[in-house]
């Protein structure tokens, strides 16, 4: 089954409990949560106070996005929320493999993420550790980019690898997702849909998820 995840990033924080509620009634999965930094990306959003409010708010599992340099020193911070997933950048940490086993102890799936220009090559030693593969189809740190296609044919490698060595990880697949590029990320293997502009930005949620998600 295909499931979508709403970045609340291109919610209305002026009512976020409201926007979460809407989101769900809609057919939301999960909500994605962007964390940036102003470090590993060139821009900041939100932390653990935000969450706060998220969570409480929220019925449906969280999906937090952790766009942050040296992830390591902040993972108790996330953590605790219990999300279904958290979500590291292989590029922002050396400690991966703290990292991994820190999440799994706490009970979250355990993401990593790579940016366009990371191929799936240097993630191929993870993919036995870990719950979910995060493939970032923008340059992380904004919403409402274009989709890069190159990440087609990355998600076609993993889901590849994925199946010749039955391996349980999900592809999720996040930038420029809308109805055009929803069925050619679907047909290459991506399970979970990160999408933020083209659900937030529409009148209708539903409509809007139906025609990402069929
Ligand atoms: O992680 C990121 C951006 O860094 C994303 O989750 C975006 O928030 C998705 O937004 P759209 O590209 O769907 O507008
Ligand atoms: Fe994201």
């Amino acid at each position: 089954m295909i499931q979508i995840a709403p970045s609340l990033l291109a919610a209305d924080f002026g009512c976020l409990a409201e926007e979460i509620n809407k989101i769900e009634l809609a057919g939301a999965h999960l909500h994605h949560v962007d964390v940036m930094d102003g470090m590993f990306v060139p821009n900041i959003s939100f932390g653990p106070v935000v969450i706060e409010a998220i969570a409480q708010a929220a019925k449906k599992p969280l999906d937090i996005h952790l766009m942050i340099e040296k992830p390591e020193r902040y993972l108790a911070d996330y953590l605790k929320f219990k999300p279904k997933y958290l979500t590291v950048h292989f590029e922002a940490t050396t400690e991966l493999a703290n990292v991994v086993a820190t999440i799994r102890e706490a009970g979250s799936g355990v993401g990593l993420s790579i940016k366009p220009d990371t191929p799936v090559a240097a993630i191929i030693p993870w993919l036995d550790k870990i719950d979910l593969l995060l493939v970032m189809s923008v340059e992380p740190g904004f919403g409402g980019q274009k989709f890069q296609p190159q990440a087609i044919e990355k998600i076609s490698e993993a889901k590849a690898y994925i199946e010749e060595h039955d391996l349980q990880v999900k592809i999720e697949v996040d930038g420029g997702i809308d109805a055009i590029t929803s069925p050619q990320v679907i047909a290459a293997g991506a399970e979970i849909l990160v999408a933020g502009s083209a659900i937030y930005s529409q009148s209708s949620y539903a409509i809007a998820i139906e025609k990402i998600i069929g």
